[in-house]
C-alpha cells in the first residue's frame, strides 16, 4: 500500500477549506489545517470531514474527509511540517511573515530527520507571495548554515496564481463552505522540487507571470471596480452592483482597458481574451453566490498599491499609450470606501481627513501631482459625489 502523503495548509478559511484543501485531499493527501481559530481547529478534529457546496446553476456537494487541525502557533504545526510533502497557505498576504518562523522550524526539523523534498506554496492574491515567504523563512534561519543549505537542495518555493470566488458561507456548521464551480491554480514549475504532477487541479507552467497578471488585472480588477463603485452608490452585494447598468458598463470598460494592455504585453490571443473577460463578468453575476462588498473591497490600502489590481493595469495601459478612463473611475471610488471594522479602510479615511485627498492619492497609488492619472482621479472623485445617496 502506498504510504499516506501529508499536506499542511496554513489558514482554514474560505480558500483553505473551499479550494486548496479539497484539491489536496482529492489528490490523496491528509490535510492538516494550521489556523489560529480554536473553534475551527476543534471542529476539524472532531468531525474529520466537512461539506463543500458548489454554487453553480445546479447545486452540488463534495464531502471532504481526511483532514485535521492544529494551532499554527503550537509545536504541533512544526511537527506536522516535519512530516509533510507539501505546505500551502491562504492566510492573507500580511500574515505570511507571522507564519514564517513556524515553517522555518518545521524545515529545520526535517533537515535533522533527513527528510526529502518539500514544496512551500503561498496561495494568496499577490504577485510573488511565495518568494516573499521564502525571504521571511530564510530570515528566520539567519546564520543556520545547515538549514539554509538544506533549503537550497530540498525545499521548493514556487509562486502561484489562485482563482476561485469563495465568500463566507451561511451555515450553522463552521466548516461548511460555498464555492463557485470555476477554479484555476497555476504554479511556477521551474521552482518546484521533486514532482507535483499528482496534485489535482494544479497546473504547472514554465511561465507564471502572464497567468498571474491576467488573473489579478482581470478577475480581481473587475471585482474591485464593482465593489468600490457599488459602495459609492450604497449597494451591499456584488450582485446588486453588477445589476446597475452604469457600474457594469464602467467595470466592463475597465476590463477591456486592462485587457488591451495584457494582450500587448503577453501577446494573448484577442478573441480568447475577450472570452476570458465575458466569462469573468458571468462569474461576478452568479446569482447563487452572495458576496458582500466589504469582503471584496477589504484592505483598500493594499488594493490601491502600485502594481495591484487597479493601479497595476492603469500603469500598464499608460506604458502602451492605451486608454484607462474606466480604471481611473474605480481608483477614485476606492477613496469613498468607509467600513469601520476594516482597519485599512479606517486608516484610509483617517489619512483623507488629516492629509486631504491629494496627499492620500499620492501616498497610496504613487501617482504624482501633474500626472494625468492624478488629475483624472481628483476629477472623478468630485464627479462621484453625485452618486452618493
Ligand atoms: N476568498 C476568495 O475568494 C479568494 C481569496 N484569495 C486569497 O486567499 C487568501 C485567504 O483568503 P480567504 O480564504 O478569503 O480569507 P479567510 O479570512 O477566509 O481565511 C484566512 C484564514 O487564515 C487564518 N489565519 C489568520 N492568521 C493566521 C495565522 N497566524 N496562522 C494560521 N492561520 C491564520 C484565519 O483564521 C482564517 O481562517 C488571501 O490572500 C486572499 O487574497 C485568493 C483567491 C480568492
Ligand atoms: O484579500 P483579497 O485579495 O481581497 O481577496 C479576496 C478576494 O477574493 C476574490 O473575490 C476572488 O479572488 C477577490 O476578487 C477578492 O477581493
Amino acid at each position: 500500500m502506498p504510504s499516506q502523503k501529508n499536506a499542511v495548509h496554513f489558514g482554514a478559511g474560505n480558500i483553505g477549506r473551499g479550494f486548496i484543501g479539497p484539491l489536496l485531499v482529492q489528490s490523496g493527501y491528509h490535510v492538516t489545517f494550521a489556523d489560529v481559530q480554536d473553534e475551527v481547529i476543534d471542529a476539524l478534529n472532531k468531525k474529520d470531514t466537512y461539506t463543500v457546496h458548489i454554487l453553480d446553476q445546479e447545486k452540488t456537494k463534495e464531502e471532504i474527509g481526511n483532514v485535521s487541525g492544529v494551532k499554527s502557533t503550537d509545536d504541533d504545526a512544526i511537527d506536522a511540517i516535519a512530516e509533510a510533502d507539501i505546505v500551502t497557505t491562504s492566510v492573507g498576504p500580511e500574515i505570511l511573515k507571522r507564519i514564517a518562523p513556524a515553517i522555518a522550524k518545521g524545515i529545520s526539523k526535517r533537515r535533522e530527520q533527513k527528510k526529502g523534498d518539500l514544496n512551500v506554496i503561498a496561495c494568496e492574491n499577490m504577485v510573488g507571495a511565495t518568494s516573499g515567504l521564502k525571504e521571511e523563512i530564510e530570515k528566520a534561519l539567519e546564520g543556520k548554515h545547515e538549514d539554509l543549505k538544506y533549503i537550497k537542495e530540498h525545499v521548493g518555493f514556487p509562486d502561484c496564481e489562485v482563482d476561485r470566488i469563495v465568500p463566507p458561507f451561511e451555515s450553522e456548521d463552521k466548516l461548511e463552505v460555498g464555492v463557485e464551480d470555476f477554479y484555476e491554480w497555476v504554479v511556477d514549475k521551474t521552482k518546484v522540487k521533486g514532482d507535483l504532477s499528482g496534485v489535482k487541479g494544479m497546473s504547472l507552467k514554465e511561465n507564471l507571470s502572464p497567468f498571474l497578471e491576467r488573473k489579478l488585472f482581470t478577475l480581481n480588477c473587475g471585482h474591485a471596480m464593482l465593489a468600490f463603485l457599488g459602495f459609492v452608490k450604497g449597494y451591499k452585494t456584488i450582485n446588486e452592483a453588477i445589476e446597475d447598468e452604469e457600474i457594469k458598463k464602467i467595470t466592463r470598460g475597465a476590463l477591456e482597458e486592462s485587457g488591451a494592455a495584457l494582450i500587448k504585453k503577453h501577446e494573448f490571443d484577442e478573441k480568447e481574451h475577450k472570452e476570458y473577460i465575458e466569462k469573468t463578468m458571468t462569474r461576478y453575476a452568479n446569482p447563487n453566490i452572495h458576496d458582500e462588498l466589504p469582503r471584496v473591497s477589504r484592505k483598500p490600502l493594499r488594493k490601491l498599491g502600485e502594481n495591484e489590481r487597479l493601479t497595476g493595469p492603469t500603469k500598464m495601459c499608460k506604458e502602451y499609450g492605451l486608454p484607462r478612463d474606466n480604471l481611473l473611475k474605480g481608483i477614485a471610488a476606492a477613496f469613498y470606501f468607509d467600513v469601520k471594522d476594516d482597519e485599512e479602510s479606517a486608516e484610509l479615511q483617517k489619512m483623507l481627513k488629516e492629509k486631504g485627498l491629494e496627499a492620500t492619492l499620492e501616498e497610496t497609488t504613487g501617482f504624482k501631482k501633474g500626472d494625468e492619472e492624478y488629475e483624472t482621479v481628483l476629477k472623478n472623485y468630485e464627479d462621484l459625489k453625485k452618486w452618493r445617496k
